[in-house]
């Protein structure tokens, strides 16, 4: 039997609590198919400043670098986010663990379940059958970019958007290498009619187009995008595009499929694979047990493919999903307000709906 080890973050807020059903859904696996699931957890985000004065203790890291792959939940407190003068932060801790293990490539689904079509404010006839897949860049961008700082005494403040050509290739490749297998569309968002770091981004992945002549490769400008991404959901399949505008358009693809709390991602690079919900660490609903799970059982259904190449184990988490909706479960988030059928569920009884499926 092959032991492979999983590192749960499960950070802040409503991280722990939908991470205890990812965990849950893959504890469910472990011991078939030749695999063994073995766990440890460790500390990040304002839960490890408390514990220990540091985001991303060192204890973390050396876990982290030794895994097979790691679930992660959400880092934030409100604490930071109302206090921008604070040196050490949360997100210290995640933008840090990307960095140190490589993820270069953030893979986010959007996937929309029909029995969710009436659960998001897009008109029905619009969303129906959209599935996009986003390729976002993820150690680069002005999320790292040097000097970032104050000047002036502070009355300036600096970022750096930079992209070197070969941070561009990499993450390019995993999408175009995507689209091949997918419908054959891939659209590269970026801002090129403004920003060299762009034009750079424009430039890579047209000269690399020419090795994916099946593929039909469309560019578009950044603010295009958030509109057509509203406007014609389903003219999008692989998106490829940087760190800033990749986190922004994920959370308005959110509403595709009908919350944040429907959206996995899958962080790669070299080494272990990280997945986590995009979405945040929600105090406005934190302790109040109705936090949507699906988001952490979906990035575990990534996981298992991803990572540990069981497929058919994927497909039946998916399928668990699925049926749960047909069912009528819902957490408040993807309730239908128009809908008198909706059995509205928190964040335990939709978790045990799932696992029982499994
Ligand atoms: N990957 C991460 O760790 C991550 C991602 C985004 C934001 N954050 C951090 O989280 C904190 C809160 O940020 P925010 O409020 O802007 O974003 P958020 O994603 O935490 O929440 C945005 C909205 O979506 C809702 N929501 C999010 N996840 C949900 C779920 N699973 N079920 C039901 N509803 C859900 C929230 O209630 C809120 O109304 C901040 O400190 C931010 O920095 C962390
Ligand atoms: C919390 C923050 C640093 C993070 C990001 O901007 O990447 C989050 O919004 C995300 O999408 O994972
Ligand atoms: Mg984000």
């Amino acid at each position: 039997m092959k032991e492979q080890k999983i590192v749960v973050l499960p950070g802040d807020g409503i991280g722990k609590e939908v991470t205890t059903w990812g965990k849950k859904v893959l504890e469910t696996f472990s011991g078939k198919n030749g695999i063994r699931f073995t766990f440890d957890e460790a500390l990040i985000g304002h839960t490890a400043i408390e514990a220990t004065g540091n985001p991303l203790p060192d204890e973390t890291l050396q876990k982290l670098k030794a895994s097979d792959a790691v679930l992660f939940g959400a880092v934030g407190h409100p604490k930071y986010d109302n206090d921008p003068s604070l040196k050490v932060r949360p997100e210290q801790g995640l933008l840090k663990m990307r960095k140190e293990l490589g993820l270069y490539a953030n893979l986010r689904p959007i996937r929309l379940f029909d029995e969710l079509i009436h659960a998001s404010s897009i008109k029905p006839e619009i969303l129906k059958g959209a599935d996009i897949l986003f390729f976002r860049e993820l150690t680069g961008d002005v999320y790292f970019g040097e000097p970032r700082e104050r000047r002036d005494n502070g009355n300036v403040a600096v970022d750096t958007m930079i992209y070197s050509k070969m941070e561009v290739r990499r993450i390019a490749k995993r999408a175009f290498e995507a689209a091949r297998t997918r419908s054959k569309k891939l659209t590269s968002v970026d801002k090129a009619n403004v920003l060299e770091s762009s034009r750079l981004w424009r430039e890579v992945v047209q000269e690399m187009a020419k090795d994916y002549a099946d593929v039909e490769v469309e560019h578009m400008f950044i603010d295009t995008a958030a509109m057509k991404l509203i406007k014609d959901p389903r003219s999008f399949d692989v998106v490829l595009t940087g760190n800033l505008f990749g986190d922004i358009l994920t959370d308005e693809a959110s509403q595709i499929a009908g919350s944040m709390g429907m959206l996995a991602s899958a962080s790669l690079g070299d080494q272990t694979g990280l997945y986590e919900p995009i979405h945040g660490s929600a105090y406005d609903i934190s302790g109040k047990g109705v936090a949507n799970p699906l988001a952490s059982i979906l990035s575990v259904a990534l996981m298992l493919d991803i990572s540990f190449g069981l497929k058919a184990e994927s497909a039946k988490v998916i399928q668990a999903v699925e049926q749960t909706l047909k069912e009528g479960f819902r957490t408040r988030d993807i309730a239908d307000a128009t809908t008198a059928t909706d059995k509205i569920v928190g964040t335990d009884a939709m978790g045990e709906k799932i696992i029982k499926k499994l």
